[in-house]
């Protein structure tokens, strides 16, 4: 078996949202038309790759960070070393919350960089550190699963928001790899997902990946989440992370902030899955996290019809700040870091800090 083989899903009903075709194409799987339809779209340039990432196509923010990566080894392959330099600059700019995308982007410009300097073969160097990048991931997510399903009691309940499974990692996932591998193990006895307004990503994606796995889930409004608490419904509630600063602040999907006091509220722990990628000791405090704010329609529209009165003020932060003191741990590559988190995430982030400076600046 090849070291790539060890870190390869072994469930064959994950889902593999980024391939490359034959031709050096990138393949996404859309994931606005899941769960009815499973379509792909074909990448092939910077602004392709940009605007499938704006729109959702593809999602998530390991998934983002992965995807820009081998957009920027395709455009050096297939148009050279200037412009894959220029589409790392406006990849990272994409998204703003999720520190992966331009963790990823700085890792391929440094990598452009050195090789451009040494007169060394540029695209196949991207594209080994495209490889590299995606491979990290399934390690990460693999000892996140591992980690994380100690956390779940026997029998026990987990509440959780968004998408967090293979389709936004490319591997196996974070919050929900650790759903799956608690199942595995016998010890989980249901996922309750929430729906995730206002692009239904627990609805329509983590629903989608439960149900291909075989795990027992329930999908609630996410209103509903307090009363699930108040009911005894819940017996942990795990989350993934866009963004950790060096605090341990978390910027989640929104609604993921409101998972915390209720969880706080009922004694209910409250646990982060987040690879160190995602960890940004630059940032000091959940302050310094920029919030990205989606179009209007994503709320006053439901399927393309309007939902309400033409001309509402809509605002749509796309996610939200979980204060560190509300976190009982994160689960990473290295572990469980238990607060305080910042001395936690201290320990841990030299190794996410020399991976970043090993990106150099973008
Ligand atoms: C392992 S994915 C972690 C986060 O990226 C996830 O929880 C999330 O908030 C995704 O938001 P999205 O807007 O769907 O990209």
């Amino acid at each position: 078996m090849s070291a790539d083989d060890a870190l390869a899903p072994t469930e064959t009903s994950l889902a593999r949202p980024i391939e490359r075709s034959q031709d050096g194409t990138l393949r996404l799987l859309d994931q606005r038309a899941l769960p009815h339809q499973e379509r792909w779209i074909e990448v092939r340039t910077a602004e392709e790759a940009v605007a499938a990432i704006r729109a959702l196509a593809v999602r998530g923010a390991p998934a983002i960070g992965i995807a820009a990566a081998y957009t920027i080894a395709l455009i050096a392959e297939r148009e050279g070393v200037e412009q894959a330099r220029s589409a790392a600059h406006a990849l990272a700019s994409a998204r703003p919350t999720a520190v992966n995308l331009g963790w990823a982007c700085r890792r391929m410009l440094a990598r452009l960089e050195a090789c451009a300097g040494d007169g060394q073969d540029v695209a196949s160097a991207l594209a080994s550190e495209a490889d590299a990048i995606a491979h990290e991931q399934h390690a990460a997510d693999r000892a996140i699963a591992t980690a994380g399903a100690e956390l779940v009691p026997p029998g026990g309940r987990l509440l959780t928001i968004c998408n967090t499974g293979a389709l936004a990692t490319g591997a196996e996932g974070t919050a929900l790899a650790v759903a799956l591998e608690a199942h595995r193990r016998g010890r989980l006895a249901e996922v309750l997902v929430l729906e995730t307004r206002p692009l239904l990503q627990g609805a329509r994606l983590t629903t989608w990946e439960l149900a291909r796995a075989g795990v027992p889930h329930r999908l609630l409004c996410d209103s509903a989440a307090a009363t699930a608490c108040a009911r005894g419904l819940v017996d942990c509630v795990f989350v993934g992370a866009d963004r950790i600063a060096r605090n341990g602040d978390v910027a989640n999907k929104i609604g993921t902030y409101m998972l915390a006091v209720l969880a706080r509220h009922h004694g209910i722990p409250f646990y982060v899955a987040a690879p160190l990628s995602t960890f940004d000791p630059a940032t000091p405090d959940g302050r310094s996290i920029p919030i990205e704010e989606r179009a209007p329609a994503e709320v006053s529209e439901f399927a393309g019809q309007a939902i309400a009165p033409a001309r509402t003020k809509v605002w749509n932060p796309a996610f939200d700040i979980t204060p560190a003191a509300l976190v009982s741990a994160i689960v990473c590559e290295r572990g469980v870091l238990r607060p305080p988190l910042a001395t936690a995430i201290a320990r841990v982030a030299g190794s996410a800090e020399r991976s970043r400076r090993a990106g150099g600046a973008a």
